[in-house]
């Protein structure tokens, strides 16, 4: 399985914080039962590697990469933990390196185009567009897709429903990410109904 193939089964990645183990059940019911096939939990709790390694014994169909990867050791806990694939809000040479070497698909993050390029040069073609929206959006994308047309990215950071359809019009995104699907406040009060709805919502997304 490579990067491009994850990304071809999801328009929408949700991009999740997982506050602590109980949510977890319910919260891939919900996610899986509104027809997504790809979700990224956030290396920002204590609990995400565990939660990684519970959802996939519950859904090992369901795609799941670990996201806010900082450092070669984030990659070896997450590979550990069971995760299919990997992404990272930015990168330096090293993490590249060990991006690469860990010989699971990964998105690298990058803001820039000499960000791409370095990314490019170290074997990446699709790339986690990190914080889309604060980094200025649709047209960067679209500027950047004149000058490196061969190369995906995964728009992410601020990004709405809304938002996500103009993002996934460009010849360049064939996915977008976001917490909006299941964000803090729904997992908070259990409202895994409302999560099931945006995950339909999500998943008809093209
Ligand atoms: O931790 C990471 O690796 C991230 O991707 C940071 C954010 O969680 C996402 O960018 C979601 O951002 P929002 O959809 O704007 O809430």
């Amino acid at each position: 399985m490579n990067i491009e193939t994850i990304l071809s089964n999801a328009s929408v990645i949700p991009v999740i914080e997982i506050p602590n183990l109980d949510v977890v059940s319910e919260l891939v019911a919900a996610l899986t039962g509104g027809g997504l096939k790809v979700i990224e939990l956030t290396l920002r709790t204590d609990c995400a590697l565990e939660a990684l390694s519970t959802m996939k014994a519950q859904a090992p169909d369901l795609f799941i990469g670990m996201g806010t990867i900082l450092s070669e050791d984030d990659v070896e806990k997450s590979i550990d933990a069971g995760a299919d694939f990997l992404v990272t809000p930015g990168a330096s040479l090293s993490l590249l390196a060990a991006l690469k070497s860990a010989g699971r698909p990964a998105l690298p993050g990058v803001a820039t185009v000499s960000e791409a390029i370095t990314a490019i040069d170290a074997g990446f073609n699709a790339l986690k567009f990190f914080p889309a929206e604060a980094s200025g959006g649709l047209p960067v994308l679209k500027a950047i897709h004149a000058v490196m047309p061969n190369v995906s990215f995964c728009p992410t950071g601020g990004i709405d429903a809304k938002k996500a359809t103009d993002y996934l019009a460009l010849p360049n995104v064939p996915c977008v990410g976001g917490s909006w699907i299941a964000p803090k406040n729904l997992i908070a009060n259990q409202d895994w109904n409302a999560i099931e709805h945006n995950a339909k919502i999500a998943s008809a997304l093209k």
